[in-house]
This record gives C-alpha cells, structure tokens and sequence, in this order.
C-alpha cells in the first residue's frame, strides 16, 4: 500500500457476525448485505468460512461472482482441505483473498495438539499453499493477544516468509485494552523481519466494552486494516462496529490522520438491514446506528441545537444517512422545541395560541413516554376542533368495564350547569354515550364511530371521529387521548356542540340557554 493514511476496512458481518448465536441469514440476504458493503465502499468482504457447509459454499461463491469492487475473502482453518474449498469459493471474485488462521496462545496449542515447532511447521506449509492458490493471503494468529511475545514474533515471521501478503493480529476473547493494542502491534513492526511489506490487521471483541478503542490503538501504532461488522455483530458481545470506527476516525481526523473509502451516507440502511435480516435488534442507545444517537428530548439541549447544532452534536446525522429529524418531543422538552416542531409539521403558532397548546402537550407527554408527530397533529386537530363556544363540557368520567357488565358515571356542564349520570351499556363506549344522551337529550342519529390509533404501543393516542346526523345537518366530532374511552365521549361532545352551533345558525333568534332539544 502506498497511501499509509489509508486504513482499509475488513468487515466480517457475514462471518464472525453471523456467528452470533440466532443471527443465521439466508443466502438470498447475504448476497443482498454483501452488495450493500460493496456500494458502501468496505475493501475487503469476509463472505463466510466456505469448509463450514454447503450453504456457506454457495454464499460465499455467489457473492464473488457478483463482487464489484471489494476484495472477497472466505476463512479456513489451516489445512489444505479447508484452504482449497475456500479458494474454490473465492476464486470467482475479481479480487479474491484467502483467510487462514490457527490459534497460537498455549491453549489453542493444546487444542490442535501441536508443539511451538509443530505449529510453526504448519504455518509455513499451509501459508505456502494457499498462497500458491491466490495472491492474496491473510494469515490470523487466533488469540495473539494472549500469546507469548516472542512465539507471536516468530510465528508472524514464518507466515511473512511463507509469503501473507496481511497479518491479523486478533483479540479473539476481547482481553487486551487499548495501551497493550497499541504495544503489540508496535513490537512486531519493530522486530520482524519483513513486518513493514505487509499489512497489518486488528480484529477485537467486545468482551470488555473496548473493541473500537483497541482497534484505533493498533491504528495509531501502526494497524493499517480494520476487521469489524455492522453494529458490532459477532461471538458474544461482538466484533468492533465498522460504524463506530469510520465514524471515530472521521470525527477525530485532528487526532488520528488516517482516512477509509467508506461512503458514511450508508451507514444507518445497512444497520437497518442487518438489523432485520439478523433479527438482532439495535439497542437505542447504540453509538451512531442506536435510534437515540441523534435525538434530544431534552429542553435545554433542544434549545441549545435549534440555536446551534454543535452544542450537543459531534456529527451530523446527514452524514451517516439519517433523514429524520433529530429532536423527539417528550416530557422533558419546552416551549421552543415545541415550536420548532408545530412549524416542521405546518402550524404557525402565536405565542398566546402555543401557551395553550403548550399545556396540554405537557399533559399528554406526563401520560406517555414518547409524543410523535402524529400525536401534536392530533392534539393540533383536537384544539381546532374547539370553537371556543363549548355548550357542553366533560368534567368527569368513571368507567367499569369487564365480565359483570360495563357502568359509566358521568359529570358533564350544559351551558355551566353540573349534571350527572349514572348508565350502563353495551360496552363501554355505549354506556358513556348513554349517559351523554341522559345528560343531553338529542335526536342526533350516530352515523360514524371511528378509532384509529395514531402511533404505536400501548400508550398510543387514539383519535376517535364521531359523525351525527339531524335534520339533515351531518356534524362531525373528533379527540384525541391516551384514553380511548375519554376521547370517545369528548368527540361525542365535540359533536354535539357543533350541532348546537349549527341550530344556533340556522335559527338565529334562537337562545342557547333555552334552546330544547329533541329527544
Ligand atoms: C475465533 C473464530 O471465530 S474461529 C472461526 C469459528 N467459526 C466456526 O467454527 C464456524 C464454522 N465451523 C464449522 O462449521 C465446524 O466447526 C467445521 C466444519 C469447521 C469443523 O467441524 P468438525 O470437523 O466437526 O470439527 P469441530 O468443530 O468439532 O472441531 C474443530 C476441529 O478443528 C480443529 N481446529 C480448530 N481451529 C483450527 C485451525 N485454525 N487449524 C486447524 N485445525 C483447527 C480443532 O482442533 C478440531 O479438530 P479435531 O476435530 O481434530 O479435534
Ligand atoms: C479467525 C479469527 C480472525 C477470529 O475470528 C478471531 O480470532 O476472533
């Protein structure tokens, strides 16, 4: 490599990270991320371990063949029967790489029953092979962090002489911290021979929360390839997030000068994608892809990003792909997120009118946990819905619902006054309407009752729509409110007080405090 500010990126999402227990994908989504990565800009693809079955075979060939400008590598262990299917495999790709690897901390010796001598021998042969089989080889000291440093020397030798053209340095059990990271890399740079001709790979775990900081330590020492996956996929905790380090050496360029091909703009779909593919959810406060990376519910910090965006931001989330806005109203915001946010969706408020709607956007976030769009629409709608000449007016409602029957009790104003009833129903919309027609005696046919939740969850508002019909004169009530029940007798109301308008209109001389109504 020429440019040695170039940190090239290895993502492993469809290998170490499918290996996360549950995150099996189907060929048809693996050739659908493997296309991803590709546009995305990702130098190197690790597509699958080709020795491990049929299906690994098939995804790894296929997505070779249909590679555009990535390097497509698959895993062997090392031994000639794993390294020759995965050429197989690979040998396809326009740039293919074969992967080997063999654990080399005196437990993975154990494992494979060889002495240091033994497995330096079998380094040597197998390197050989696979590199008279492909160009470009990629051998990995399988736990090198807990490796002897000397045998790490000499085994990343032999693998050098035997002609790797990168050598992977993997924490495979998330041990190291960022300081020893660095140390390691920076010792084989130094000691052996022939280091400075080739790559050098970091692929950490996540095991102690340190797996972007222990691969942007081996960049600072030296590392010029990154191993991760999308959203940190992988055995246990998971690998490095290939989001969390191109974002990390974007941001902190001053820091760290080393550049990557990755076009972030892609980022946030393919976190999505995997997300669903893997079935493995992205928790919300994830660093970068988490769905609150970019959300301030706050007032004070609201406040601070309307006026200027890097008070709490260090990125812009156009820059990862994110499209959506970045403030989330919610219990703890104020007044100038509040209108901030009426404008965004159309409603240009007075300061007098955003008051109003101020308290009860407060009132509604104290009941539930997160007020979307769809919510301040509806309490927008609600509050034009109230023409200021309210006859009747829902003071109170009670209800008892369940196998024994359903009971409302009541307390409604007509024109000031108190009143109260006691009815039961069937069901319990129909009990309240009930005592509204006991309160309010009306000949006023219901033509339409409607539900609709307007976001999701079991603390969703629901806007509740009623139509009545007199005389020809077709009114229409509608509310909104956590409560279903409470929105349907306020729509109902809504209704009934625009039908007193209406009569009002029609018969102008007519005196609302003694207007009769029809039973
Ligand atoms: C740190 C990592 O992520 S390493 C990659 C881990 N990923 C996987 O293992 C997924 C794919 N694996 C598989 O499908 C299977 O394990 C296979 C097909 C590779 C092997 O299956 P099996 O032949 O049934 O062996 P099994 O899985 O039980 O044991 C692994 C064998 O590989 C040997 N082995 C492990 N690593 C290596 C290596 N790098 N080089 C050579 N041999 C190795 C072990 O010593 C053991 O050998 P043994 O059967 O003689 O005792
Ligand atoms: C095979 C190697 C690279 C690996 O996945 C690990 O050591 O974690």
């Amino acid at each position: 490599m020429t440019d040695n500010s170039q940190v090239l990126i290895f993502d492993t999402t469809l290998r170490d990270g499918e290996q996360s227990p549950g995150a099996t994908m189907s060929h048809n989504e693996k050739l659908e991320i493997a296309g991803l990565l590709d546009e995305m800009g990702v130098d190197i693809i690790e597509a699958g371990f080709p020795i491990a079955s049929e299906g690994d075979f098939a995804a790894v060939s296929d997505i070779a063949k249909n590679a555009k400008n990535s390097v497509i590598c698959g895993l062997s262990r090392a031994n000639y029967k794993d390294i020759d299917r995965c050429w197989e495999a690979v040998k396809h790709a326009a740039r293919p790489r074969i992967h080997t690897f063999i654990g080399t901390s005196p437990s993975h010796r154990e494992i494979t029953k060889l002495n240091q001598d033994e497995m330096v021998e079998r380094i040597f042969e197998t390197v050989t092979h696979a590199r008279n089989l492909c160009e470009d080889v990629q051998w990995s000291a399988m736990d090198a962090i807990r490796t002897e440093r000397d045998y790490l020397c000499r085994v990343v030798e032999t693998a050098i002489k035997a002609g790797a053209t990168t050598i992977n340095i993997p924490d495979t059990v998330g041990y190291t911290l960022p300081d020893e990271s660095a140390e390691i890399i920076r010792m084989l740079l130094e000691k052996v021979p022939g280091a400075s001709d080739v790559i050098f790979a970091t692929h950490c775990h996540n095991d102690l929360g340190m797996a972007t900081a222990n691969s942007l330590a081996a960049v600072s020492a030296g590392a010029r390839q990154i191993e991760c996956t999308i959203n940190g996929l992988g055995e246990r905790a998971g690998n490095t997030a290939l989001e969390e380090v191109v974002m990390a050496l974007r941001v902190r360029r001053d820091l760290m000068p080393y550049q990557t091909k990755i076009d972030t703009t892609k980022i946030m779909n393919l976190s999505r994608r995997v997300s669903q593919v893997s079935g493995f959810a992205v928790q919300f406060n994830k660093a970068i892809v988490g769905k609150n990376a970019f959300l301030h519910e706050s007032g004070i910090h609201q406040d601070g990003v309307l006026k200027n965006v890097e008070t709490f931001e260090i990125m812009k989330p156009a820059d990862i792909g994110i499209t959506e806005t970045n403030i989330a109203m919610g219990k703890h915001s104020g007044r100038a997120a509040l209108r901030s946010k009426l404008k965004e969706l159309g409603y240009d408020l007075a300061d007098n009118q955003l008051q109003d709607v101020f308290v009860r956007f407060k009132a509604l976030a104290d009941r539930k946990k997160e007020v979307y769009d769809e919510d301040l629409i509806a309490l927008m709608t609600d509050s034009a819905a109230n023409t200021g000449e309210d006859h009747l007016q829902v003071k109170k409602l009670r209800v008892i619902c369940g196998s024994d029957g359903q009971e409302a009790d009541l307390v409604m104003t007509v024109n000031g006054v108190e009143k109260t009833a006691h009815c039961q129903g069937d069901g319990p919309v129909d009990a309240c309407f009930n005592a509204v027609k006991q309160i309010f005696p009306h000949g006023a046919r219901l033509k339409l009752y409607q539900v609709q939740a307007v976001t999701d969850g079991t603390d969703a508002q629901a806007t509740v729509s009623v139509r009545l019909e007199e005389d020809g004169r077709i009114v229409t009530g509608s509310a909104a409110d956590t409560d279903t029940i409470l929105a349907s007798v306020k729509a109902y109301v809504g209704a009934l007080n625009r039908l007193i308008v209406r009569r009002t209109k029609t018969a102008p001389d007519a005196d609302m405090k003694t207007v009769s109504f029809k039973e």
